[in-house]
Parts: C-alpha cells; sequence; structure tokens
C-alpha cells in the first residue's frame, strides 16, 4: 500500500534561530543585596537610616540615577548634595558582587539554550562597570554575545532602544524573546514589539496580573522548554 504523498514528503522544518534578550537584576541575579548594601553605606555618610532589602528592590529598576533620586527623596537628603550622594554611589557600585547570586537555575538554563544554539544578550539598567562585574564574578560573561547596559546609549528602558541594540547584535532573523521581571521589561518589550516573557520571583512593583506579558514563569529553569516549543510553532 502506497502511503499519502503528504507523509511520503514531510519532513521536519528547521526551527527557527533563537535569540534571546535577558534582563539582568531580579531576572538572572538577585542583586538587591548588593545594592542594599552600597546604599546603605552611602546613606551612611549622609547619617541617614539605612533601606531596608525590600525598599532596595522597590527602587531598582529604572537604572541607578532614578535609584539615586528616590533614595535621596525617601530620605530627605538636601537638593544641593544629590550629585554627590550619585557620585558616592556609583564608587562603590562597580566591585559590589560578593552578595549577589544567580536565580535558582539561571546558569544551567543559560548553557541549556546556549546548547540549543540561541544566542544570548543582556539588557540592563544597570551601569555597564557594575554589570560586567558582576557577570565575570558569577562566570556568567561567556554566555552572552554582547551586553547593553544603562549608561551604554543616551536613553534607558523603558525606551526601546536598548533592546533594538541588543538584538541588532545578535543579528538575522528568527524568534526573537525579551525575558525580564518588572513592569519596566514589559513595558520595553511593548515598545520594541517583541514577545515578553515575565519572570514572576524578580522585582516587579505591582501585581502580577497587571503586567502584560506573553508567557510568565516562576522557575527559570522552565525557559528553554517553553522557548523550544515557541520555535516549533515558529517554524510552522
Ligand atoms: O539597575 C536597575 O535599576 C535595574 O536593572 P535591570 O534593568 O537589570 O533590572
Ligand atoms: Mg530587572
Amino acid at each position: 500500500m502506497t502511503r499519502p504523498p503528504s507523509d511520503q514528503t514531510a519532513a521536519p522544518r528547521r526551527p527557527a534561530p533563537l535569540r534571546v534578550v535577558f534582563d539582568l537584576d531580579g531576572t538572572l541575579i538577585d542583586s538587591a543585596p548588593d545594592v542594599r548594601s552600597v546604599a546603605n553605606a552611602v546613606l551612611d555618610l549622609w547619617n541617614a537610616a539605612p533601606l531596608t532589602l525590600e525598599r532596595t528592590r522597590d527602587f531598582m529598576g529604572e537604572g541607578v540615577p532614578t535609584f539615586v533620586a528616590r533614595m535621596c527623596r525617601q530620605r530627605e537628603l538636601p537638593i544641593a548634595d544629590h550629585d554627590a550622594v550619585m557620585a558616592e554611589f556609583l564608587a562603590r557600585y562597580d566591585d559590589a558582587v560578593t552578595l549577589t547570586e544567580p536565580y535558582p537555575g539561571a546558569i544551567r538554563m543559560l548553557e541549556d539554550l546556549r546548547a540549543a544554539g540561541a544566542a544570548m544578550a543582556v539588557c540592563t539598567n544597570k551601569p555597564l562597570a557594575p554589570t560586567r562585574a558582576v557577570l565575570r564574578h558569577l562566570d556568567m560573561e561567556r554566555l552572552f554575545v554582547t551586553v547593553i547596559a544603562g549608561d551604554s546609549l543616551p536613553t534607558r528602558k523603558p525606551d526601546p532602544a536598548m533592546l533594538h541594540a541588543a538584538f541588532a547584535a545578535l543579528g538575522g532573523d528568527g524568534l526573537r524573546i525579551y525575558v525580564g521581571d518588572s513592569e519596566t521589561d514589559a513595558e520595553t518589550a511593548r515598545r520594541a514589539e517583541v514577545p515578553f516573557v515575565l519572570f514572576t520571583e524578580g522585582y516587579r512593583k505591582g501585581p502580577l496580573d497587571q503586567v502584560p506579558r506573553d508567557h510568565a514563569l516562576s522557575d527559570l529553569a522552565a525557559l528553554p522548554d517553553l522557548l523550544a516549543q515557541l520555535r516549533q510553532a515558529a517554524a510552522g
């Protein structure tokens, strides 16, 4: 019995190339303890009360200038001192790496994606020097084609320019995905018109159901399977 032609000719389609861009703080690494320690060392210079970890997380997400502005407002530091506060903060931030940990399964997940042929980048509002320092400290730098940081371009997320630059560095066509933890990341993905995966265990400020996203996950180890499914669907 001859098979119908469709069965004879059905060859598996090549999966689409995968380009994945990751936010950093609150997505791949839990860096708030280091940021808090920097903030509190600076606040101590002004004899101001320290920040809790929770408040530190709340202040993160839009980069150092916004973090420092929120911190100064919260502790009512004199406006005339804000530039000096910023300078003291930045001076300490570059090597603030020892309290930071990758989220469970983050490095294994990145290695799995790379083994599956994904090209990956970091797109973070954190400045480049502390970003490079922490990635090196955690032996994660090797996993990324490029890093676009909070001082790499004239604008920061949620302006989509950083995300566009990250995908441009990854090159070519294929399936594009942005993975992040915050409202800022969701808005960046929307403006860049890139599908967004929300990591739910990071530094989001509001309720989960109010963050627009295409997919959500609480365990980074689930990302390779999700992306494999999306890749197959994209291959048709
Ligand atoms: O440094 C911040 O405020 C946020 O950094 P992120 O963009 O990696 O979350
Ligand atoms: Mg983040």
